[in-house]
């Protein structure tokens, strides 16, 4: 049961170069100042019960089956996050970026949830009537008012933990003892999540995020580090709604 890797890096999403920044051995990317600003919520959210359970083998598959169904609509509203990066964008390349990522999750990824799903007992009829959790209500639609009142860095990093998270969680998982190696029931979902394409999509992320937070100044970095750290406990949450089934 391995769904093929998520198509999210496609040929034409270039990484911003990021040669204007001098880096030595002993500095810190932007992106892992941002993370370091929130080190306690990032390691809650990446080192969740819900997902040393995955790697465990542990999880009750009802648990799993719930965090699907709501991840289905949590794509839809993430294809919306990546439509207005599109409207937010100042340049074609930035606008190619967003359309890029709309076209790969509305054309590929939905799709091979609904396969992925399938595999799980979950029909694409079911999906259609699944109710949406406060969890995901509270995320989803904190990353898209975080684009509506900023702008596209603003909104890459609402984005950030979920693109940037899941890459870490499955490269935390693959290293972790307690990792079931043999008959885990979730290994497809940690290894879609550790697949090179998924991997170099989330490189590209922090690339042109680096990029992009070199330039700003203490203030703005700030108000930055406040919205990432609002979606990290946010995917956190959504850990937990799978995790207890609720809606
Ligand atoms: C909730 C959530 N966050 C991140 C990802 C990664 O795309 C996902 N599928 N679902």
């Amino acid at each position: 049961m391995t769904p093929r890797p998520k198509p999210y890096c496609s040929g034409r999403v270039r990484p911003h170069d990021n040669t204007g920044v001098a880096m030595t051995a002993t500095d810190v990317s932007p992106f892992e100042r941002l993370k370091a600003a929130s080190a306690e919520d990032w390691r809650a959210y990446c080192q969740h019960d819900f997902v040393r359970q995955l790697g465990a083998g542990t999880l009750p598959r009802a648990a799993f089956r719930h965090y699907l169904e709501q991840d289905y609509l949590f794509l839809i509203h993430f294809a919306r996050a990546w439509g207005l990066a599109v409207y937010k964008s100042r340049t074609i390349t930035e606008l190619r970026q967003g359309l890029d990522m709309l076209k790969a999750i509305v054309d590929v990824e939905l799709g091979l949830h609904v396969d992925y799903c399938r595999q799980w007992g979950v029909s694409e009829d079911d999906l259609m009537r699944v109710p949406e959790a406060r969890a995901t209500m509270a995320y989803t639609r904190y990353v898209l008012d975080a684009g509506h009142r900023g702008d596209l860095l603003d909104l890459h990093v609402a984005l950030a933990p979920c693109m940037i998270g899941y890459a870490e969680i499955a490269t935390w998982l693959n290293a972790q003892p307690f990792l079931m190696r043999d008959g885990n029931p979730y290994a497809s979902w940690i290894a879609m999540y550790a697949s090179e394409e998924f991997q170099d999509a989330a490189d590209a992320e922090r690339r042109w995020l680096d990029a992009r937070l070199a330039s700003v100044d203490p203030a703005r970095f700030a108000a930055l580090s406040g919205t990432f750290r609002d979606a990290t406990r946010l995917e956190a949450d959504f850990w937990q709604m799978g995790l207890e089934r609720r809606f």
